[in-house]
């Protein structure tokens, strides 16, 4: 990978622990050849050579013959899609015995072929190195012009104009304050196109050793690089970054290839799609026009990021119409990046021959963030954010969300927007305060109950906050009830859309912006939301 550090040694390392996991995970090897791989020690790096250490000819030979190629593509992946090419050199030990021995792979127990020396154990692994990020050409494209909405612009998806106008003055002096204080806030808006969220990419997303795999192999599908990761199938726990990975994909492959045909989708958008396509067709005497548009479109793509596919399982119709999209695109040679919270095997009801295919390619995991990338996380978020948050703050928000980034994101957010209404710096004593409540985040609770409870509280009912209606009141308590369900709860935005009247994901994701930079600005937003909290809390406690 192109991930500088200022450690020579440990950017060797770093670089050859990547390329070995690439060619340990490498299907078109057998484990036999993989374990001529095993032994080979990085000493350090020279321009675009990397000196690797074997034990003995025999082993350079393979290496620099039948195993050349997959060594050289595990390179260039691992180091950020550059070639980098293997100068050998064969260390001869001291005290080693010289009678043959069975190899010890880390990978099977087969001996490579005619490996009969004993082979040398794998290196200590080095330190983590600090988390560096991939520098990433910035995209220009249109969303520079898009970005930038005012309060009133923001209130727009589920306002119209005049109760947008009233709410504002509810809201005081919110409006200005995004005008003024705050200059121009930036709202990332989902591309229409390509359905990406351009905010999502592989310099946003910190590297710890939790997803440090994950994301190499997702820099190498977003370079272009080899058949072997297709499909890549990403698989992990809620929250801990799979969507971030596939957008980061889609955005980087834009930017090696302007003119590539990229598509996210999420498992539910793509059957309600398909779903919408055979409702229409039975409506019309025309054949099934939609249909073939609706295969035109998915199977036209060159990149198909395709999120949360667990939620296919079961649907028989909607799982055939994927099988043959699969296979249409990787017989193209087209890119499939799948996530789900599962790896491929465990998917329930779904066909094997569709869970065989994604096995075919790679599949890797994201697991929950260790201490020190929890705060690097927190350190990348709040520098973006321009507030100022000691470290000490840092420190103790990410002792206490161990699991999931997006309760990370939302603890932060909840302190940040208190010092922000009150002019106060942002202390321990006062994050303290702000999240005593948070803590403990093991409680379950339903969207039904946060939206009952929402409506109850602004005096509405629960028709109000799913329905159609547009006004000022019931707007502000549907905007809080998005953002409490999808901070106290798993559920995907498009999921929440479907409760919230079936409303698209990227007005859920706008009115949660809405509310989360509201906070900041308005006491009274703040006081909604942690007094919500606290009721939604006690109640799921009892
Ligand atoms: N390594 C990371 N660096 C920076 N931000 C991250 C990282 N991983 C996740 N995030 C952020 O955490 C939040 C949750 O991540 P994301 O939505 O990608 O999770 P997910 O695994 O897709 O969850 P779910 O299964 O619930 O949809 C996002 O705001 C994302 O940008």
């Amino acid at each position: 990978m192109s991930e500088a550090t200022n450690d020579p040694a440990a950017a060797t390392a770093v670089i050859w622990s990547n390329a070995l996991e690439l060619l340990r995970k490498n299907s078109s090897l057998t484990a036999r050849e993989k374990g001529w791989f095993e032994g080979v020690v990085p000493e350090a790096l020279f321009g675009t050579n990397i000196i690797l250490a074997v034990e003995n000819s025999e082993t350079q030979h393979v290496l620099q013959t039948e195993l050349n190629d997959e060594l050289l593509q595990a390179l260039r992946i691992a180091n950020g899609g550059v070639d980098l090419f293997p100068a050998f050199k064969i260390t001869v030990r001291a005290n080693e015995p010289e009678q043959p021995v069975l190899p010890v792979t880390a990978l099977s127990e087969e001996a490579p072929r005619g490996d009969t020396r004993k082979r040398q154990p794998l290196p200590e692994p080095e330190p983590a190195p600090e988390p560096v990020v991939v520098q990433q050409t910035p995209k220009t494209t249109h969303y520079d012009d898009a970005v930038v909405q005012t309060f009133e612009d923001s209130m727009g998806d589920d306002l119209d104009p005049s109760a947008a106008a009233a709410m504002s003055t509810t809201l005081g002096g919110a409006a200005d304050v995004f005008k003024g204080r705050f200059g121009r806030s930036p709202q990332p808006m989902i591309d229409p196109e390509t359905h990406l969220n351009p905010s999502d990419t592989f310099d946003t997303f910190v590297p710890g050793d939790s997803n440090r795999f994950a994301r190499t192999v997702a820099l190498a599908v977003a370079e272009g690089g080899g058949s072997d990761f297709n499909p890549l199938c990403v698989y992990g726990g809620s929250g801990l970054g799979k969507t971030h990975l596939l957008n980061a994909i889609g955005n980087y492959s834009l930017i090696k290839q302007p003119g590539a045909r990229v598509r996210y989708v999420t498992s539910e958008e793509f059957t309600n799609e398909f779903i919408d396509s055979l409702r229409m067709d039975a409506g019309t005497k025309s054949g099934s026009s939609r249909v073939t548009a609706f295969n035109r479109k998915y199977r036209e793509v060159d990149v198909l990021l395709i999120d949360d596919i667990q939620f296919l399982g079961g649907k028989t119709e909607t799982l055939e119409q994927f099988f043959h999209t699969f296979n249409s695109l990787y017989q193209a040679n087209k890119r499939i990046v799948i996530a789900s919270d599962v790896p491929p095997k465990n998917l329930k009801d779904f066909e094997s021959r569709l869970i065989s295919r994604f096995e075919q390619g790679i599949t890797v995991d994201v697991k929950p963030p260790d201490l020190e990338t929890r705060i690097a996380i927190l350190r990348m978020i709040a520098s973006n954010s321009g507030m100022r948050v000691p470290y000490d703050v840092l420190d103790l928000i990410a002792e206490r969300f161990t699991e999931n980034i997006r309760e990370l994101e939302g603890a932060l957010n909840r302190v940040t927007a208190l010092a922000s209404l009150n002019g106060q710096p942002v202390t321990v004593a006062l994050a303290e305060q702000t999240l005593q409540d948070f803590f403990s985040t093991d409680i379950e609770v339903k969207p039904t109950d946060i939206i009952g409870r929402v409506a109850k509280y602004f005096h509405l009912t629960f028709d109000d906050i799913v329905g159609p209606q547009r006004n000022r009141n019931i707007t502000l308590a549907r905007q809080i009830a998005m953002y409490l369900t999808r901070d106290l709860t798993s559920m995907s935005l498009v999921n929440i859309g479907q409760v919230f009247g079936g409303r698209d994901h990227t007005t859920v994701m706008h009115n949660i912006k809405i509310i989360s930079d509201g906070m900041k600005q308005k006491q009274e937003i703040y006081n909604y939301v942690t007094e919500l909290t606290v009721l939604l809390r006690q109640r799921n406690n009892k």
